[in-house]
C-alpha cells in the first residue's frame, strides 16, 4: 500500500523558493488504481517523481510497503526504484541500443526478478511477439509504449508509476495500450498511479483525484 502523508515540495528559481505541494495526501490500495489530474504546472510529475524516488521532499513521509522514502540514502532510493517500482513515461524512454527483447527484460535483470514465463506471458498479451529483433526507432509509438508497459511489468513491482503514458498516442492507440494495460493489472497486486490529463483515461481507472492549490481533492465527474 502507498501512503503519502502531508508532503511539501518547493522548487528554488530566481524569484525565491515556488511551493509546488503544500501538505498532500494520498492512499492507494495493492492492486488499485487511481489518476491523478490537474492543470498543468499543478504538480503532478513532481508528486510522481518524488514517490518514484527521483527527487526528496521537503517534508512529509511517503512509504510503500516496508520501505519508508524520506531519510532514504541515495543508494536505498536507488535500489527502490529498481525493485519496488515499474516506471511509464509519455516518451517512452526505451534503451536504443537494446532489442525490444532486452529492453523488456532490461530491468527485471537488474533487479534480479527475470523470470521467462512471465515475460514470454507479456510478449503475447502485448503483441509483441514478432517484433523481438526490433530495435525501438523501427517501432510505432503505439509500439514503443507497448514494450515500456512490458519492461515496467516484467519484474512485477509492487507499483507502477505512469506520467501521461498515452500523451503522445492518438485517441485509438490510446484507449488500445490503455485496455493492454489495465488487462495485464487485473487481479495483480500491483498497483497504478497514472498522472493524465485525459477525463477518458481516468474514467478508467477505479479512483480519480486533482491535484488544485498544492493538495489534493477529489475529481468532481465531469
Ligand atoms: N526543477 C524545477 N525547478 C524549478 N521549477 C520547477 C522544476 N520542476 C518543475 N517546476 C515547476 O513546478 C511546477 C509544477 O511542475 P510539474 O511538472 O510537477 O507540473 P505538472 O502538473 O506535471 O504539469 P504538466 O501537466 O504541464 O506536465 C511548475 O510551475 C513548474 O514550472
Amino acid at each position: 500500500m502507498l501512503e503519502v502523508r502531508n508532503v511539501f515540495k518547493s522548487y528554488a528559481t530566481p524569484q525565491g523558493p515556488l511551493p509546488v505541494l503544500q501538505g498532500v495526501d494520498l492512499t492507494l490500495l495493492p492492486g488499485s488504481s487511481l489518476a491523478l489530474m490537474g492543470e498543468s504546472g499543478s504538480g503532478k510529475s513532481t508528486l510522481l517523481h518524488l514517490v518514484a524516488g527521483l527527487d526528496i521532499a521537503d517534508r512529509g513521509s511517503i512509504r510503500s510497503g516496508s520501505y519508508q522514502l524520506d531519510g532514504m540514502s541515495e543508494h536505498q532510493l536507488a535500489h527502490w526504484r529498481r525493485t519496488e517500482i515499474g516506471l511509464v513515461f509519455q516518451q517512452f524512454n526505451l534503451i536504443s541500443s537494446l532489442s525490444v527483447d532486452d529492453n523488456l527484460a532490461f530491468q527485471a535483470r537488474l533487479c534480479g526478478r527475470f523470470d521467462a514465463g512471465w515475460q514470454a506471458h507479456l510478449v503475447q498479451r502485448l503483441g509483441l511477439s514478432d517484433l523481438l529483433r526490433r530495435y525501438p526507432e523501427q517501432l510505432s509509438g503505439g509500439q514503443q509504449q507497448r514494450v515500456a508497459l512490458g519492461r515496467a511489468l516484467a519484474s512485477r513491482p509492487p507499483l507502477l508509476l505512469a506520467d501521461e503514458p498515452t500523451g503522445s498516442l492518438d485517441e485509438g492507440t490510446s484507449d488500445e495500450v490503455l485496455q493492454l494495460l489495465l488487462e495485464l493489472l487485473d487481479g495483480s497486486p500491483t498497483s497504478l498511479l497514472m498522472v493524465t490529463h485525459s477525463q477518458r483515461v481516468a474514467a478508467r481507472l477505479a479512483h480519480r483525484v486533482v491535484l488544485q492549490g498544492g493538495r489534493l481533492a477529489q475529481a468532481v465527474q465531469a
